[in-house]
């Protein structure tokens, strides 16, 4: 059975950065927000079932949903994101076991899961052990501002719509610390390579 470990963090601390630096290693990662990209796209059950809650406004003249204008609604409103989030994660949840499967198919020795919603969704049973990405508040305000577009408000109601990193940082069994440089970062992804014994 191969290791499973599950990398967590909250919005722009960095999961993404370090789940590169991973797959450049050669490791597997099951991403739920690719997951969360894929049950969505027209045709998908979920993709109905969005239309029919909030309304053909939120599609593209392409047939896609707008994610910008979708994202504006549920992250200034906890209900319609709690109607989202029981639309999107049971089929997240069944495309990551799909992946799963696959990557025990192919005799994988470790299997990231990279889930952003983690704890708030209660998933660490998926997982025996969790690596948190940690950034401070400002540092993960100015780097979701730098890449998103968002004004200061936006941005801090997303952060809102997560358990606080310091919470999630508390709760974990490895840190890796992202406030410094890039290498610094790498360095101490090699170092949870080393210490946890991670071979891909
Ligand atoms: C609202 C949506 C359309 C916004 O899309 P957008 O392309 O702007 O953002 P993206 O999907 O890349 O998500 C960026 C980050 O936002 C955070 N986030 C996304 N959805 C949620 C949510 N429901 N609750 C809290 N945080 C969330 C995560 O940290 C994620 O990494 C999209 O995030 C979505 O469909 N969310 C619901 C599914 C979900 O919960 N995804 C998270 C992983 S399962
Ligand atoms: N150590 C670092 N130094 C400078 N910039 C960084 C560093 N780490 C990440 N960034 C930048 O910060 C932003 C957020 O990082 P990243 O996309 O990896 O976060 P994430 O946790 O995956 O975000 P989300 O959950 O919102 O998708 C990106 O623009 C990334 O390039």
């Amino acid at each position: 059975m191969p290791k499973m470990i599950g990398l967590t963090g909250s919005i722009a601390s960095g999961k993404s950065t370090v789940s590169n630096m991973l797959k450049d290693r050669g490791f597997t990662i099951l991403d739920a927000d690719i997951a969360a990209r894929v049950v969505v796209e027209p045709g998908q059950k979920a993709y109905h079932q969005i239309i029919e809650t909030f309304g053909h406004e939120i599609v593209n003249s392409d047939d896609t949903i707008n994610r910008s204008k979708l994202g504006s609604i549920i992250f200034n409103d906890e209900e319609k994101r709690k109607m989202l989030n029981s639309i999107v994660h049971p089929t997240v949840r069944e495309c990551l076991n799909d992946w799963k499967i696959q990557a025990l198919e192919e005799g994988k020795k470790t299997i990231i899961y990279d889930i952003p919603l983690l704890y708030e969704s209660n998933l660490t049973y998926l997982v025996e052990k969790v690596v948190v990405v940690f950034v401070d508040e400002d540092v993960q305000l100015k780097r979701l501002l730098n890449r998103n577009g968002l004004t200061e408000e936006e941005a801090l109601a997303r952060i809102r719509s997560q358990l606080p990193l310091r919470e999630k940082k508390e709760r974990a069994d490895a840190v890796i610390d992202n406030n410094g440089t890039i290498d610094e970062t790498e360095r101490q992804v090699n170092e949870l390579i080393t210490n946890w014994k991670l071979e891909p």
